[in-house]
């Protein structure tokens, strides 16, 4: 560390109290001094119970891999939070998780210490008061008096000291001057780019590499990249589908709802307990990003249903987008078929779906073996394949660290498994949607090279921009002049999904 023995809080052995005014001199640069310093470390307090349920989702995703989306409501609604305690709680939880590399950084300088030499609790409690002091309005005081107060509960007594002295360390530069010291700290660019952003190199090295095979210019690419990352960090808007059929989009327009932009069944709303809606509540209207709504669209749209059609969603998990092609294949006569091998999300399949008459049958089968148990059976199969989730880091905080590049070619052989399964599963004359919610190239392009490849003569590949164009009304920015389509963040303000679409010949 270029800071070492700059006045840093750390040191010392975190179990070490830090005497106030040792070993905390001042680390800003011209003109971002801090005013005046916090208080010193409180006694024995309560915790503010938002705070308290969002560091132990953080520690449940760091030490358990607990999902944040599906525990924190559990957490919220254990310690029965208010609404506007649930939406500190939400606040604390996913901004800490999503900037965490870039808290990780300010630590290690202001502790003069790797984070990974600290305890998990210990560093889960300085990341959320770097959340506090850094990104949110909270008082210094507050953020460092409470978290003192939550690793007096989480860690060891003499873990207080040490948290004390990291925060008032924290404290002591301004925001600014801390993402100088980091940018100051980097290796090299991409280091630079990854602390800053609070994304891994290897997924910004992925995103430069997707957009410049997206048509995106080499001289366009530094900025386009910043404005992605920027987009992913910030979070995602309430996005609602109307299912066709069973919710009437237009009469849940209000002076706070709106009609989504690009999805012909979106909605959009402002943040907030979507349930709150009574449509919701009887699953006629869902949470799902536009992105999503409209790949799914993509395989419904691409030519007119016959009645009697036969479709199979292969890998349908939660059941998102089995619920959106359930209510469409209803008002054509035509039925589908949901498959899902993990019990517990075949079970949210069935969830998803039960407000629509003539809901789905649920297969729990691997589907890598469809093709060979029902050769030639279905007239559209959309294959929303398990993928890296690079392309939903808006709203899932902590995808960004679940994952390794070397997930990624496992990933991309059960990929090309799925899809061969899929292609035999399909009758001649079927489509195909490949869908996923990545714009990793090897996921994306590479993996639709890779199947004309492999079923040359058989597979024919559809214009799905031309398709997405239509549904969406001519307002989705596409990129490379390509049959396929790549969704951004950034220019969309969806997912960045990736959809192609093929028929079989
Ligand atoms: C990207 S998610 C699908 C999302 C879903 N289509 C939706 O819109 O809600 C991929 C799903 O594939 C499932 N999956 C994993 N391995 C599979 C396999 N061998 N066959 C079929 N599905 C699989 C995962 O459990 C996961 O639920």
């Amino acid at each position: 560390m270029s800071e070492r023995g700059s006045g840093s809080a750390g040191g010392r052995g975190h179990g070490q109290a830090e005497g106030r005014g040792r070993g905390q001199r001042n680390h800003s640069r011209g003109g971002q001094q801090r005013r005046k310093p916090a208080t010193p470390p409180p006694g024995p307090s309560a915790v503010q119970p938002a705070r308290r349920v969002a560091l132990e989702v953080i520690t449940a995703v760091r030490a358990d891999d607990a999902y944040a989306n599906l525990l924190l409501p559990a957490k919220i609604a254990e310690a029965g939070l208010g609404a506007a305690d649930a939406a500190l709680a939400t606040e604390l939880a996913y901004g800490t998780l999503r900037l965490r590399g870039y808290y990780d950084r300010v630590i290690a300088l202001a502790a003069n210490r790797p984070v990974d030499e600290l305890d998990g609790p210990v560093r889960d409690v300085l990341e959320l008061g770097c959340h506090q002091i850094l990104s949110m309005r909270v008082p210094e005081h507050a953020a460092v008096n409470e978290s003192v107060e939550l690793a007096r509960r989480v860690a060891s007594r003499s873990a207080t000291g040490f948290v004390n002295g990291v925060l008032r360390t924290v404290t002591r530069t301004a925001p600014e001057g801390w993402r100088q010291r980091v940018s100051d700290a980097a290796v090299d660019a991409d280091d630079r780019l990854a602390a800053l952003t609070s994304h891994p190199a290897w997924v910004i090295r992925a995103f430069r590499r997707a957009l410049a095979a997206d048509g995106v210019p080499e001289a366009e690419l530094p900025e386009e990249l910043d404005r992605l990352l920027v987009a992913d960090n910030t979070p995602a808007r309430l996005s609602l589908v109307a299912l066709p059929g069973l919710a009437d989009r237009e009469a849940l327009v209000s002076d706070s709802i709106a009609p989504a932009p690009l999805s012909p069944l979106g909605l959009l709303a402002p943040q907030g307990d979507p349930t709150a809606l009574s449509e919701v509540r009887e699953g006629l209207v869902r949470v799902q990003d536009e992105g999503s709504q409209l790949a799914a669209l993509t395989l419904v749209r691409a030519r007119p249903i016959e009645a009697g059609e036969r479709w199979l969603d292969l890998c349908a998990g939660p059941g998102g987008k089995t619920a959106v092609l359930a209510a469409e294949a209803r008002l054509g006569g035509a039925v589908v078929v949901a498959n899902e091998p993990v019990p517990a999300r075949a079970g949210l399949v069935r969830r998803s779906v039960a407000a629509i008459p003539d809901a789905p049958l649920v297969w729990e089968r691997d589907g890598t073996t469809v093709g060979d148990s029902d050769p030639a059976s279905f007239d559209r199969i959309l294959v929303d394949a398990p993928c890296t989730g690079l392309g939903a880091l808006r709203r899932r905080p902590e995808a960004r660290w679940r994952k390794q590049p070397s997930d990624v070619a496992e990933l991309v052989r059960l990929q090309e498994r799925l899809l061969d399964s899929a292609v035999e599963a399909l009758k001649p004359g079927g489509l195909l949607a490949y869908v996923t919610c990545s714009p990793h190239l090897a996921e994306t392009r590479g993996q639709v090279q890779g199947l004309l490849r492999r079923w040359e003569g058989v597979l024919e590949q559809l214009d799905a921009q031309a398709v997405l164009r239509e549904v969406s009304d001519g307002r989705v920015e596409l990129g490379a002049d390509d049959l396929a389509a790549q969704l951004w963040p950034h220019r969309d303000n969806t997912d960045a999904m990736f959809v192609s679409l093929f028929v079989k010949r």
